[in-house]
């Protein structure tokens, strides 16, 4: 079997003795749209910031197309080609839209004065090209008209969509989006869910999603693991786990399982 983009294996992190996540596991396969989902406070933020460096774990591994990454600094596993976006955006507000897109595309050459000297030319022609990328984007997203305006003043739809525009900006494979849906209206949800699947069909983007919207799961993803206090209930498409018992236990309660 093909090595999965990333592998969550026995995943554990407590804080102070409280255990956030206990032996998790799960595999995003390069290309896919995975959900991570579950009830408030079952651990999805703790595992989303254990893969992505923000936070350290306590036992198990995460590996990024086979390479270890536990222990290693948020920057490092971007640069791999793992990113995530936050569930407040993390946007500059008083930079405008297309300059948050700009900077969001790290390591170009002549971040150092002395390459900006010697290599003008290339770097003109960098510039050029990363800005006819983030116009493209933006494009994708239907961000133009407010390319100019400061990030600030951007609605909580549109700053959910800077978000992902951002991270699409970083070239990255692996694209780990937390709550991209929660606070954008139900039009906008369904646009952003062809959008993903648009970067996905068209760049070959793999995407894990935090979401507890259920028709962003079903409309986006082609898998989904849920989690309950800490732990891995189960896995499936979007519409085996919606069937699966354990899953309506936990979100409807025993007896609303029983007759769903
Ligand atoms: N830094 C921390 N210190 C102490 N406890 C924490 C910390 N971060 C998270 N927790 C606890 O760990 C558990 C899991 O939290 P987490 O934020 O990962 O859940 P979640 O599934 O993302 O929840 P939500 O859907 O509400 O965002 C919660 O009980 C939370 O209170």
């Amino acid at each position: 079997m093909a090595t999965p983009l990333l592998a969550v294996e026995r995943l554990s992190k407590s804080f102070s003795g409280f255990h956030a996540l206990q032996d998790v596991s799960l595999e995003v396969g390069e290309g896919s749209i995975v959900g991570l989902v579950g009830p408030n406070g079952c651990g999805k933020s703790t595992l989303f910031n254990c893969v992505s460096g923000f936070l350290p774990f306590d036992a198990g591994q995460v590996r990024f197309r086979g390479t270890p990454v536990g222990g290693m600094a948020p920057h490092r596993i971007a640069r791999l080609g793992l990113v995530r976006t936050f569930q407040n955006g993390h946007a500059t507000k008083r930079m405008t839209v297309l300059e948050n897109m700009l900077m969001a595309a790290g390591g170009q050459t002549g971040e150092l004065p002395l390459q900006a000297l010697l290599r003008r030319p290339a770097i003109r022609m960098q510039q050029t090209a990363l800005l006819g990328r983030a116009r493209e984007i933006l494009e994708t997203l239907k961000l133009t008209r407010v390319a100019n305006e400061y990030a600030g003043n951007l609605s909580g739809g549109q700053q959910k969509l800077l978000a992902l525009g951002r991270a699409v900006m970083c070239d990255a494979d692996l694209i780990m989006l937390d709550e991209p849906a929660a606070g954008v209206n139900p039009t906008l949800v369904r646009e952003f869910v062809s959008m993903v699947r648009d970067l996905r069909d068209r760049s070959g983007k793999t995407f894990l999603i935090i979401e507890h919207d259920m028709k962003f799961i079903s409309g986006a993803c082609d898998h989904v693991f849920v989690l309950s206090a800490g732990r891995n209930l189960s896995s499936g498409t979007p519409a085996q786990v919606q069937r699966d018992p354990r899953v309506l236990e936990v979100y409807l309660g025993k007896r609303h399982a029983a007759v769903a």
